[in-house]
């Protein structure tokens, strides 16, 4: 089998027997975890349960203590410097707080990955950096503030263009809408799910927003007890876990499952 076809096949993330813990606290123990390409997967669990830990890992920024790390097809343990670096430019992350630099203006940020990954001309690069800018929803002056001039909303959208920059497969979403008010937090669940059609990503979000799992997330992960039970929201809703049960049918669960059931009817 090629490398190609090898690629083609697997599934976006496959995560076997993963172990990371912090001195003696273990945070995931012997956990498995699968994202199919093309899936907007949704992460949660209780405060603490290892949810950014897990993103973090996968993307390299923590250290695992056992186990084995696919993405995209490629063995995490086993690329050469290069090779990790060209798999970098393949996912894009948003972290929960945009972690935008402070001192570039919105393009400048956007521009960042473009000029550690590719090589490109000041003005195709900028080109670029302005097309990603629009995609997320920005207005075009916007490219030329800094991440302080921006309301919240605004600084996720920054974010996210930067994320985006280098057209990447794989989309990691840490808390895209938190902090931000509930029409807000809708109109970034919208544009998640119309840039996964319309760019084919693969995306995993971590999340505390019911809303938004019911909004755009195709598979849930659920993290309890150091490991991930996963399902749609349908066989989620069948597992007898009190936290499960607690989360996905108690009030705020059956709002939010109200909610996306009358915007499917008005659809
Ligand atoms: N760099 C670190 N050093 C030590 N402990 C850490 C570190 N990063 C995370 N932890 C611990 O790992 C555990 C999991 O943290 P994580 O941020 O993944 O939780 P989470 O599920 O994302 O929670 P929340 O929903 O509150 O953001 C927590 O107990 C946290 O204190």
């Amino acid at each position: 089998m090629t490398q190609a076809r090898q690629d083609d096949d697997s599934p976006a993330i496959r995560v076997q027997g993963l172990t990371t813990r912090f001195g003696p606290k273990v945070i995931h123990q012997d956990l498995d975890f699968e994202v199919r390409r093309g899936e907007v997967m949704g992460l949660v669990g209780g405060s603490g349960a290892g949810k950014s830990v897990l993103m973090r890992t996968i993307v390299g920024l923590n250290r695992k203590a056992a186990g084995r790390i696919e993405v995209l097809g490629r063995d995490v343990d086993r690329l050469s410097d290069g090779e990790r670096q060209r798999l970098r430019g393949r996912w894009g992350v948003l972290f929960q707080d945009g972690a935008l630099f402070s001192s570039l203006t919105v393009l400048q940020n956007v521009e960042v990955p473009l000029r550690a990954h590719r090589q490109l001309d000041r003005r195709l690069q900028r080109e670029l950096a302005e097309i990603k800018i629009a995609l997320s929803g920005l207005p075009a002056d916007a490219a030329h503030k800094r991440p302080s001039e921006l309301s919240g909303g605004m600084r996720k959208r920054a974010g996210l263009a930067r994320a985006l920059a280098l057209d990447p497969e794989l989309l990691f979403l840490d808390e895209p809408t938190a902090g931000l008010d509930p029409i807000g937090a809708a109109e970034f669940d919208r544009l998640i799910g119309d840039l996964q059609r319309a760019l084919g990503l693969t995306v995993v979000m971590v999340t505390h927003d019911l809303d938004s799992l019911y909004a755009v997330c195709d598979r849930i992960s659920v993290l309890i007890d150091k490991r991930v039970r996963v399902g749609t929201l349908e066989e989620l809703e069948r597992d007898p876990h009190p936290w499960i049960q607690e989360y996905f049918l108690g009030p705020r669960g059956r709002a939010a499952a109200a909610a996306a059931s009358r915007q499917r009817q008005e659809a």
